[in-house]
């Protein structure tokens, strides 16, 4: 699998940043949203991107360790919740209304097919095997998924979408986040694994010792991340890592949601190094492993609202503030302009 990601443009991201000085305002006093309209030049290749048409893309897929006892809520959650997607009721739904943004909602292998209209059809299978006795998909499943996300990109760009929101549905999805997390980034199961939709102590220290049967028996290989993805991943996590990659190859910049978004992303950057440079880590999530992976990407969030849902909620909030970073670089005036007075050391 070839994937040419093209380098950041520093020379473009260079351009925003000296617009942004010449604004009426101390330098840099508008802090991280000065950092995220320069790097959005750069990812784009334009210090005057705009963001007309915005997209979340919601992958859903069903997990065979639920078979495990690691979710607070039933597998057939997922299914439910694709056909409330559709049916535009869940907090993405809302949170995307908000921001301007559509939702397509990507079946990666639910157990029973939605039958809702609008959701897209991409199933790999009825859901993925249980990670603590087989692998989770066939290696051909999970270079199938990336190949998906991929080309869901290239379809996304070629309709208009000039950023690309992350977002995801599967009961069971933060116990294969914890292990491809665990996988990728060397860490104990225990620092990178959580309450997901709410598990009490008991439930965790299961689901825990879950993750570690799980890579025990695969012992997957970090410097493999198709390996990784097929062992101990989901139909939605390694689609996403696709869509990631897609994007990133098109300059189209990718906000992150929450931990199992972040591990698809984690996933990716191990397959094309440079994708990093396109991803925007909208918020850190309660899941302990979201700190990690971030971390290992070098990525600092933007927001921290002790979100635990998914579905690209955080990933919708943050569009909120790229579109402030926008906006301030394009309206504010500048000092000559304004005749406001300039430093006095300038
Ligand atoms: C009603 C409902 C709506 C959701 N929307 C996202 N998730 C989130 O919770 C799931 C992961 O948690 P776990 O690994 O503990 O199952 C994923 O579907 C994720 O998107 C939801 C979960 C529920 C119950
Ligand atoms: O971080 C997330 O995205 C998350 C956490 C818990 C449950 N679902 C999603």
């Amino acid at each position: 699998m070839r994937i040419d990601i093209p380098e950041f443009d520093q020379a473009a991201a260079d351009a925003a940043q000296h617009r942004l000085d010449r604004l009426t305002k101390p330098q840099e006093s508008l802090g991280r949203l000065e950092e995220l309209a320069v790097r959005l030049a750069g990812m784009t290749g334009n210090p005057r991107c705009r963001f007309e048409r915005r997209t979340v893309v919601v992958m859903a897929a069903d997990h065979g360790v639920t078979e495990e006892a690691v979710s607070a809520f039933p597998q057939e959650v997922t299914a439910q919740m694709v056909a409330n997607f559709a049916a535009g009721g869940a907090g993405i739904n809302v949170l995307a209304r908000q921001a301007r943004a559509q939702v397509v909602v990507v079946d990666m292998g639910v157990r029973t097919a939605p039958t809702a209209t609008g959701v897209l059809d991409r199933r790999l299978g009825p859901g993925t095997r249980n990670m603590t006795r087989e692998p989770a998909m066939t290696r051909a499943q999970a270079e199938a998924a990336v190949a998906t996300g991929r080309e869901l990109a290239a379809q996304l760009a070629a309709g208009g979408t000039s950023i690309v929101l992350t977002g995801e549905m599967g009961i069971g999805n933060t116990t294969a986040a914890s292990a491809v997390t665990a996988a990728l980034t060397g860490r104990p199961a225990a620092e990178v694994t959580g309450r997901g939709t709410g598990l009490d102590d008991g439930a965790l220290a299961h689901k825990i010792a879950v993750v570690e049967r799980a890579l025990t028996l695969h012992r997957p290989d970090p410097a493999d991340p198709i390996g990784v993805l097929s062992a101990v991943g989901g139909f939605e996590i390694a689609g996403l890592a696709g869509l990631v990659l897609g994007a990133a190859e098109r300059r189209i910049p990718v906000i992150l949601d929450g931990f199992i978004t972040g591990s698809a992303a984690l996933a990716a950057c191990a397959m094309a190094p440079g994708a990093r440079e396109y991803l925007i880590a909208s918020h850190r999530s309660v899941e302990p492993g979201h700190g990690v992976l971030l971390g290992a990407l070098g990525l600092e969030p933007l927001l921290d609202l002790r979100l635990r849902l998914g579905e690209g909620t955080g990933a919708a909030l943050a569009l909120q503030l790229v579109d402030a970073a926008v906006a301030v670089r394009d309206e504010m005036a500048e000092f000559a302009e304004a005749g406001v007075s300039e430093r006095l050391d300038g």
